[in-house]
């Protein structure tokens, strides 16, 4: 038996079966949000895979392909200019290494803090062209993120329709701004045909929601609600894909859950570039199932969580692993339902 031995530089990275080429999955939902109709669309996407794509959003390309350009140029800069914007802790550039705690993947980064509408004085983006690009990009991101929040709060009965929007684009809210770059690793690739590294491990968003873009290199990953198989997404850069984060499966109080997502970093030749927006709310902001949807009209419904603050979480967040279950210590024992 030929026992293969990893490369070297991806020893700390685990490695997943490549998926088969063009092999994507057809289901993802699109949804224009400028359609009649698109709440409750919004609504039914977020209930049955916690993940959809946005179509006809009317954020113009050169938004886009401006922060692209500059992700890409800086990116390309010698290695000794990317580490003086590291070591991502927590902004900044980082190299293989996500968060504190261990977890590895193949690709590096920029991860930006976002002070109310424009990335952070205190955020070390690299250049002020690359900042400009961002503020507009950030502009537009906060502008789906309020849609699609009040979409969700009008397709649920929530009102105000703002409820769930004003918590991440109000004063005080928790964005980030994240740019992946994930090179091909054509060495393993070669060694090893069917494996691949893994990009991004498998985990959920702590936020409200993420609004993803990636140039049309594939690699993301979706775990279906509905057994938890994943499922390669098809690219799609003129779209913008939204992710149910685990605080607004909390607020929801379930009804709409968190998708869990990974990247595998399996095309030969081309490199993956995301751009992701993550929407959280103020510290201060207590987490917790809406009332509207826990009323008189819901059946009594109680909470499936115990109360915590956005504060809290994001620091529990902090201390786990990638792939960990966050709300798993939150779930509250229910007693079981009184018998007819
Ligand atoms: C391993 C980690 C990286 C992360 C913080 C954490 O301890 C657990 C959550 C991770 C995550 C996933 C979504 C976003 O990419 C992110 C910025 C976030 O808010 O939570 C990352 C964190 C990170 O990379 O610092
Ligand atoms: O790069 C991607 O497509 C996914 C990245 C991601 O999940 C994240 O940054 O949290
Ligand atoms: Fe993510």
């Amino acid at each position: 038996m030929v026992v293969l031995a990893k490369p070297p530089a991806l020893e700390q990275i685990s490695l997943l079966r490549s998926p088969e080429p063009g092999d994507y999955f057809a289901g993802i939902p699109a949804v224009d949000l400028a359609a009649p109709g698109a709440a409750r669309a919004v609504v039914q996407a977020c209930e049955r895979f916690g993940f959809f794509k946005v179509v006809n959003h009317g954020v113009a390309a050169g938004v886009v392909d401006r922060l692209e350009a500059e992700a890409v140029r800086f990116f390309a800069s010698p290695q000794a200019e990317k580490d003086a914007y590291g070591t991502a802790s927590p902004f900044g550039y980082g190299n293989k290494r996500i968060g504190r705690n261990g977890d590895m993947g193949w690709l590096e980064y920029l991860l930006l803090a976002i002070d109310h509408a424009s990335i952070s004085k205190a955020s070390p983006a690299p250049s002020s062209s690359l900042r400009d690009a961002a503020n507009d990009y950030v502009g537009a991101m906060r502008r789906i993120a309020r849609t699609v929040l009040e979409m969700v709060a009008e397709g649920l009965g929530v009102s105000p329709r703002g409820t769930l929007a004003d918590m991440v684009v109000g004063e005080a809210s928790d964005q980030l701004l994240r740019l992946n770059h994930y090179p091909p690793c054509p060495l393993l690739q070669s060694l090893m045909p069917n494996c691949s590294p893994t990009g991004f491990g498998e985990h959920t968003d702590p936020q409200l929601v993420s609004i993803l873009r990636s140039n049309s290199t594939a690699g993301l990953q979706v775990a279906l609600h509905n057994g938890g198989h994943w499922v390669s997404v098809p690219p799609d850069p003129s779209a913008f894909f939204v992710i149910v984060g685990d605080s607004l499966q909390v607020l929801t109080n379930g009804r709409l859950r968190s998708v869990r997502h990974r990247v595998v970093v399996a095309n030969r030749l081309k490199s993956r570039l995301s751009m992701v927006y993550f929407g959280g709310p103020p510290a201060a902001q207590r987490i917790a199932p809406l009332r509207q949807l826990l009323g008189r009209d819901r059946d009594g419904e109680q909470s499936m969580y115990e109360e915590f603050t956005w504060g809290e979480y994001k620091k529990a967040a902090y201390r786990s692993r990638l792939g960990d279950n966050r709300l798993a210590p939150f779930h509250r024992q229910l007693p079981p339902a009184a018998s007819p």
